[in-house]
């Protein structure tokens, strides 16, 4: 396609926006405009598999016009036709020709989905039948029918795996331990940091442990390395009685290497190689989640998701709730020159929320090449970050009231709490908290304000807020339960694809994490070889020199 910078809404959205940095003040569109709330607000409806959800856009710096051409742009860059390939099952990861299709992993709705004309929903290795295997599973560790080489029932899970094999699962089993069984403890273990293996197996009992080696390509050299860590320690532990067939199952593409591992194909949960890491949770990688919170719960996830791709399918661009979202990303990234996008979740379960979209959102956007090779001359992928509200509130947030930088910012709650605990005190001070944030962001305070305050002259500068600083406000109707936290989750797969669709990027391959992967497998040789970093830069060199000395390697 025609580049995007090129094409002509973004010229006509360049001239808006300097109209809109001029003469736009988002309170007082407001105060002209009693309509701009429902205007610009969406509601996600899904016919009862999810609470209501809305999405309130109106504190973004937004007007009819503007809607019209970053719809327009969205038009103009294919968005729709993009989308359509998307969930045709077509290649579109065009750098490792492989379609893009995590949307099947949740297809509760029966639509015909298909990769090269096969039918990825059913037969022997489908998507059903490794749903079916899960809840078989999930059930029986859950009810103590699988038990371990003593008959113990195994209450103590330990996933191994990193990236999208480790953020999805750890994020999804916190966000829902309200539903989590009680009698189970799990451990995540990502880093190749031994202390991070070594801590979980201190806490853990081989005779009621089960360890998930979660990885897609199952080479991943943390992973693998960890995985025999805990199979090592496993056989050590059992004097070599240990059954690790009972004990060890695996997540994953590559059965070969399974198997090479040691664990049966019987227990390997399998998935495609069209499914991203950073989109796997809803596949076998998601095993820990089912285990955790039952199967029935999991299958709520995967619906809720399925509804928001619904929505996302089905949705004209302009009522489109991801699509929004997505254009108001490019929006502010190439119109106002935002760097960063903030996601503050007003949730404690939601604590690990921001940690898991900065791999969805900056592994997949962090691009600067175009489909024909070229490199683009406009900005792509934000830098996401974000915590918990309202802690964050008293850390970063000083930044993004008063700070120089313009930080768009996502606001969520639950209209209801899991625990309503001091009377619902609690929920009614953090809701209050999630309104007086995006208000104070927008309305900031004036010099007369602070002055018929009595405030001295000469601090002022100092405590004046400019405002108009936009915020998007998610509200779920309900408390966040395993449906609405799938659809919030497909609702930021979603605004990341239409993101990367304008930019005309690949939202879908990571070439980017190699370089590293390489040159550290490289340099661990060199740890056991005589030598003091010879070969490298000077600095590179000299650290490695300065290890090897004090670490007396
Ligand atoms: O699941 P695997 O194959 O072990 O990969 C884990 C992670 O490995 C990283 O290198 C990739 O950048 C991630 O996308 C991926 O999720």
């Amino acid at each position: 396609m025609a580049p995007t910078n090129t094409l002509p809404a973004w010229s006509e959205l360049q001239a808006h926006r300097d109209d809109i940095a001029k003469n736009f003040v988002l309170k007082e569109a407001f105060a002209s405009d009693a309509d701009r709330f429902n205007k610009f607000s969406r509601t996600f409806k899904s016919d009862g598999v999810s609470a209501d959800i809305l999405f309130d856009f109106s504190k973004n710096f937004l007007t009819n016009e503007t809607l019209d051409l970053l719809v327009k742009l969205a038009d103009e860059a294919g968005v729709e036709r993009k989308r359509d390939a998307m969930f045709r099952g077509d290649k579109i990861n065009f750098t490792e020709n492989r379609a893009v299709y995590h949307t099947a992993l949740r297809n509760v709705g029966g639509w015909e989905m298909k990769v090269e004309g096969q039918d990825v929903m059913n037969g022997p290795n489908g998507v059903n039948s490794v749903l079916q295997h899960m809840k078989e599973f999930s059930e029986q560790v859950r009810s103590g029918e699988w038990v371990g080489y003593t008959g113990k029932k195994l209450t103590n899970i330990v996933n191994v795996g990193i990236g999208g094999s480790d953020l999805g699962p750890v994020m999804v089993t916190e966000a829902l331990k309200h539903y989590g069984a009680p009698d189970m403890t799990l451990h995540f273990v990502s880093n190749i940091d031994g202390t991070h293996m070594a801590e979980a197996l201190k806490a853990s009992d081989p005779e009621t442990t089960l360890f998930l080696i979660a990885s897609k390509t199952f080479t991943t050299a943390e992973t693998i390395t960890n995985a025999n860590t805990a199979k090592a320690w496993f056989i050590e532990k059992t004097g070599g009685k240990g059954d690790v067939a009972k004990h060890f199952v695996a997540l994953s593409t590559n059965e070969e290497e399974v198997t090479k591992f040691g664990i049966d194909k019987a227990n390997m949960f399998g998935f495609e190689s069209w499914v991203g890491g950073r989109y796997s949770v809803w596949s076998a990688i998601g095993l820990s989640v089912a285990l955790y919170v039952g199967y029935d719960n999991f299958h709520k996830f995967l619906a809720g998701a399925h509804a928001m791709d619904k929505h996302f399918r089905e949705t004209p661009l302009r009522d489109n709730i991801p699509v929004i979202g997505g254009l108001l990303g490019v929006w502010y990234a190439d119109f106002f020159q935002a760097q960063t996008r903030l996601v503050a979740p007003f949730d404690q379960y939601l604590h690990r929320f921001a940690a898991y979209l900065q791999q969805l959102s900056m592994e997949s956007n962090g691009k600067a090449i175009t489909s024909d090779g070229s490199s683009a001359k406009y900005t792509t992928g934000s830098i996401l970050f974000g915590e918990p509200c309202t802690n964050a509130q008293h850390s970063f947030f000083q930044l993004v009231h008063q700070g120089t930088k313009l930080i768009p910012a996502d606001f969520i709650l639950a209209a209801k709490s899991h625990n309503p605990i001091h009377d619902n005190l609690h929920q009614k001070m953090l809701a209050s908290n999630y309104f007086a944030q995006a208000e104070a962001l927008m309305v900031g305070k004036t010099d007369d304000q602070l002055r018929a305050e009595g405030t001295p002259e000469e601090l002022i500068p100092h405590k004046r807020f400019l405002g108009n600083r936009p915020t998007t406000s998610i509200l779920v109707g309900d408390v966040i339960g395993p449906a609405e936290l799938g659809a919030l989750i497909a609702y930021y797969e979603h605004l990341t694809f239409v993101e990367g669709a304008v930019w005309d990027i690949n939202s879908f391959d990571q070439w980017g994490v190699e370089l590293g992967k390489v040159l550290a497998k490289k340099i661990l040789k060199e740890l056991d070889e005589p030598g003091n970093g010879e070969g490298h830069d000077a600095s590179t060199g000299g650290l490695i020199g300065a290890f090897k000395s004090f670490a007396k390697i």
